[in-house]
């Protein structure tokens, strides 16, 4: 039999990846990046040139379907593979990364009408203007004794789609009138693929309160919350849920002509990013925790229990690998922090030497940090420069780093970041252990652990533990493609189950990282610091960080609508 293969397609922040894949053994033959041209939308509006307020994060869905439109056609081409052998196509997406459609399931801000309103557009995963919302679900949930914030920690987050849905509603009626779906991307490009308006239990789980047997909270709390969100689950989050490896249907005509691919070919309904990645390294047992360390990190953990843990994002019955309760929580930013300090603060001289020696500036400042021990910098920050998702579950809370003197150099602050957001990982596994769910093993895939030794070392000092690395860089992609090979199924020469397919196609490097028995007792020292400070600011002992915040926000709201009054 001739092989065959599947396509997985990565939708990340900045950019989509298309891999092409050997379903017989997991090799990586081809992959493609398209990079949105619109990017993270987070400060002014295409178009209309419309300023947006703080915390917002939009993206344009046409960049989504380039991605299908470049990227695919070249991983054929790269390969050399014949779109016949091609069985499946599975995608995974940032989540909940959301957007409003029209009866003709066009995106609002794609129609001249609405496309001049920012809630027309698609609410990126870190769009964080929906806070207000989210407390106030909070709140009701509460007073109403409901059974849903159990199974996320206690908390909604704003980065939701309820929350996002609620604020659209309060700040563009027209726009939640106009809606007649509200769906997540992931969802959007499946249904571009296919034609159908499926979902996935995946994101309706964890960033939609769907629950398998209970489905969505009920109407009277919708009511409650506000009345226009009557009958909502119903109308604009209508639609058949379908469980993970679904096939959502076969390639339209129109997109396999576009994507180079066979009309009819397989396609497997979408996934959360980080939650596809966690096949595709092989941890389909509970026990393994899977850190899918990129712009953010994702912390991915199958059980076969469901608890409540403090800050989870969630527990969802099926929601990773079939047959276990899939637990996630997660940082709102890790690689984006150090981006941030790269791209905004970093003084030129550090610029020029790693040009001289014709390196990143994410590699020489790993080398210099490196020669340092823990606590040798005299700093400790907290990791909350996109607010807190786990354990805190607050997305107003801001970064904060303590320490500094005149003599502090920009790689201690490196060191320093590096090792916040593994103070932030130790939290939200003490969190889970806490709770009586196993941890017994590391995993680290994404981009981060391949590009930064320094990190991935702190990381098993901090935790105290081995941490074994993907051998994939794009293990999301393959994730989404063993997926599609599920979606294909035996017949066409696939796999029955998610677990046959990760035995067969899913990868570890050899090399782990061990925790260095004296960095380990520095850093416990220190992690007891970063516990008290994470306390004092997060849990309300000092709450300035929130007054900063809102201080903030007040001037630039009234600076912001001084410009649109100006503009009209
Ligand atoms: N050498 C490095 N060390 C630490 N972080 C890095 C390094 N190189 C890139 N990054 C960070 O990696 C992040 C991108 O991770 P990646 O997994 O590729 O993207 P995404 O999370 O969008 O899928 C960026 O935030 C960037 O700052
Ligand atoms: O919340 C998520 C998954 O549940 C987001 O998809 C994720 O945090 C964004 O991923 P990345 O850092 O890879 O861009």
């Amino acid at each position: 039999m001739t092989r065959k293969y599947a396509i997985g397609v990565d939708y990340g922040t900045e950019s989509g990846r298309a891999l092409l894949v050997d379903i017989s053994n997991g090799r990586e033959v081809a992959s493609h990046v398209t990079p949105y041209g619109h990017g993270v939308i987070d400060e002014i509006l295409p178009g209309s040139g419309r300023k947006l307020e703080p915390d917002w994060a939009l993206q344009h869905p046409g960049d989504y379907v380039e991605v299908l439109r470049k990227s695919v056609p070249e991983v054929l081409r790269l390969s050399g593979v014949n779109a016949e052998d091609v069985i499946g196509i599975g995608i995974d997406f940032t989540a909940c990364t959301m957007m409003p459609l029209n009866a003709e399931g066009t995106p609002l801000c794609m129609t001249p009408e609405w496309s001049a309103n920012p809630h027309a557009w698609v609410k990126l995963w870190k769009h964080h203007a929906a806070q207000e919302e989210a407390d106030r679900i909070n709140e009701l949930a509460k007073q109403r004794g409901e059974s849903f914030p159990a199974r996320y920690g206690g908390k909604q987050s704003s980065e939701w789609m309820i929350a996002k849905i609620w604020q659209i509603a309060n700040e563009s009626s027209e726009i939640y009138e106009a809606t007649d779906l509200f769906m997540e991307a992931a969802d959007w490009i499946v249904m571009q693929m296919t034609g159908n308006p499926v979902r996935n239990s995946c994101t309706a789980g964890y960033k939609a309160i769907w629950h398998k047997q209970e489905g969505y909270p009920s109407d009277s709390f919708f009511t409650a919350l506000d009345p226009r969100l009557s009958g909502l689950t119903e109308t604009k989050l209508r639609g058949e849920i379908l469980p993970l490896g679904s096939r959502a249907g076969g390639l339209s005509e129109e997109m396999a002509e576009i994507m180079g691919l066979l009309p009819g070919t397989a396609v497997a309904v979408g996934n959360v990013d980080a939650h596809a990645a966690v096949p595709a390294v092989g941890a389909v047992t509970p026990g393994k925790l899977v850190m899918a360390m990129g712009t953010s990190t994702c912390h991915l953990l199958l059980s076969e229990q469901e608890t409540i843990v403090e800050g989870m994002c969630g527990v969802v019955a099926d929601g990773i690998v079939p047959g276990y309760y899939g637990y996630e929580a997660g940082q709102s930013a890790v690689g984006d922090i150090f981006a941030w300090y790269i791209d905004e603060a970093v003084p030129e001289y550090v610029v020029q030497a790693a040009k001289a020696e014709d390196m990143s500036v994410h590699a020489w400042l790993e080398r210099q940090a490196a020669a340092y021990e823990p606590g040798e910098t005299g700093l400790l920050a907290l990791d909350w420069w996109n607010g807190n998702r786990s354990v805190l579950v607050d997305a107003d809370l801001s970064g904060v780093i303590l320490g500094l003197t005149l003599l502090t150099k920009p790689e201690e602050i490196y060191r320093t970041l590096l090792e916040a957001t593994a103070f932030g990982t130790r939290k939200i596994i003490d969190s889970f252990v806490q709770q009586g769910i196993r941890v017994d093993e590391l995993y680290a895939c994404g981009g981060l652990p391949q590009r930064n030794r320094l990190l991935m070392q702190i990381y098993a000092d901090v935790t105290g533990r081995e941490i074994k690395i993907a051998a994939s860089t794009q293990t999301a992609a393959l994730g989404a493609a063993m997926f599609a090979s599920v979606a294909a199924g035996r017949a066409a020469g696939g796999y029955d189950s998610i677990v046959e397919a990760a035995n067969r196609m899913a990868h570890i490097r050899e090399e782990t990282f061990l925790p260095i028995p004296a960095n380990e007792a520095a850093y416990k020292r220190l992690y007891r610091e970063y516990e008290a400070l994470h306390d004092y600011f997060g849990r309300g002992g000092n709450p300035v960080l929130k007054t900063l915040k809102e201080l903030k926000s007040a001037v630039k709201s009234a600076k912001a609508m001084e410009t649109y009054e100006v503009q009209v």
